[in-house]
């Protein structure tokens, strides 16, 4: 059953929200406009992170990958309720471990409620005022509906998910997508190679995606294609502007200069081909994304490589 949730209906959580970047702050604002009370901590807050989480029932991460196991490690150290929960929005795999962010959360925090939130959430659109969904998943299910319920609004329409692996591989895995979508464009291969890209890109993920533990109908979802079509359809994407970039003949550090702000794309890929030569998983668009981010090959090679396989069947 669908439940209507007005803002001024709804119980109020005390929240802290870890990140002060572009999406801990989009997300801090939708959860202070429905009149729940935020704490947003950032590395170089004046207020410390003992004191962020005094007494939250919730604790949102919005922390790059970067500083994922360094942050839940502190926050270990200082201790949690075990009913505090848990939300994490970052989309990235830790290159020490392979795992999701999700999984390091899990691992410091066994017995506390993990909740993903993920889906077509440019952040810069959000801040504008402009619509959109989201997906946020738990095994937890009444902890998926308190994360519901603290950012639902009329301009943001969260669902709640079983599938909490599927639903952050599908944020995560888009990324390196975004770069190769981002070479496309910027070597204007035109429409037809985009959607070509795009779709083949889609069994790509869900390849991965379901190897690693995700279900295949979470990857059709908000999460999975939902944030993919954002992602590489819009010069906000960053991971999609690094592809970007990279088409024009710049190199990777003028264009993440350029950025100065997260690409979670380029190390995803590389912890991916990492995932992948491991576990023997078929990658051929994320590697050559591999390839390039690497100066193995230009763009217009990375192409090549990909309409040059062999013939095969469309599976
Ligand atoms: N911006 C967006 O539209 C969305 C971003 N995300 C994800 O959210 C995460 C954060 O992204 P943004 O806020 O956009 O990045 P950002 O580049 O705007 O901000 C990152 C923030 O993290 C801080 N930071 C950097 N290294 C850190 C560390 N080692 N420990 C603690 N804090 C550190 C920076 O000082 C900065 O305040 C990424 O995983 C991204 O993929 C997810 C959905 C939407
Ligand atoms: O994940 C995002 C939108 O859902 C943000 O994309 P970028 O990190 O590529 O900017």
């Amino acid at each position: 059953m669908d439940i209507n949730i007005e803002a001024t209906d709804v119980e109020k959580t005390t929240i802290a929200i870890l990140g002060a970047g572009a999406w801990g702050l989009a997300l801090t604002n939708l959860a202070k406009r429905n009149g729940h009370k935020v704490v947003l901590w950032s590395r170089s807050a004046a207020l410390s992170l003992e004191e962020a989480l005094a007494d939250v029932e919730m604790v949102v991460s919005a922390i790059p990958m970067i500083g994922v196991t360094a942050t839940a490690a502190k926050i270990k150290a200082i201790g949690l309720p075990s009913d505090t929960i848990l939300v994490t929005a970052t989309k990235g795999l830790d290159p020490a471990t392979t795992r999701t962010p999700s999984q390091i959360w899990q691992a410091n925090f066994p017995n506390n409620p993990i909740v993903v939130l993920s889906g077509p959430n440019l952040s810069k659109e959000i801040e504008q005022g402009l619509p959109t969904a989201t997906v946020v998943a738990s095994s937890d299910i009444s902890a998926a509906q308190a994360v519901q319920t603290v950012f639902s609004s009329d301009r943001f329409r969260v669902y709640t998910n079983t599938d909490p692996l599927g639903t952050e591989l599908g944020g995560t895995l888009k990324n390196a997508i975004a770069i190769a979508v981002g070479v496309c464009d910027g070597l204007q291969l035109g429409t037809n190679a985009k959607s070509a890209l795009i779709t083949r890109a889609l069994i790509e993920v869900i390849r991965i995606g379901t190897h690693l533990g995700g279900k295949t109908e979470t990857f059709f979802g908000l999460s999975g294609l939902g944030d993919m079509l954002a992602t590489c359809s819009s010069m906000l994407s960053r991971n999609y502007r690094v592809g970007y970039g990279l088409a024009q003949g710049k190199s990777l550090v003028e264009v993440l200069a350029e950025l100065q702000s997260t690409a979670e794309g380029v190390n995803t890929t590389n912890v991916l081909i990492e995932i992948a030569n491991r576990e023997q998983i078929y990658v051929p668009i994320s590697w050559q994304v591999y390839r390039l981010l690497n100066k193995e090959i230009t763009p217009q090679e990375a192409v090549e490589a990909l309409l040059e396989r062999d013939f095969k069947a469309e599976d």
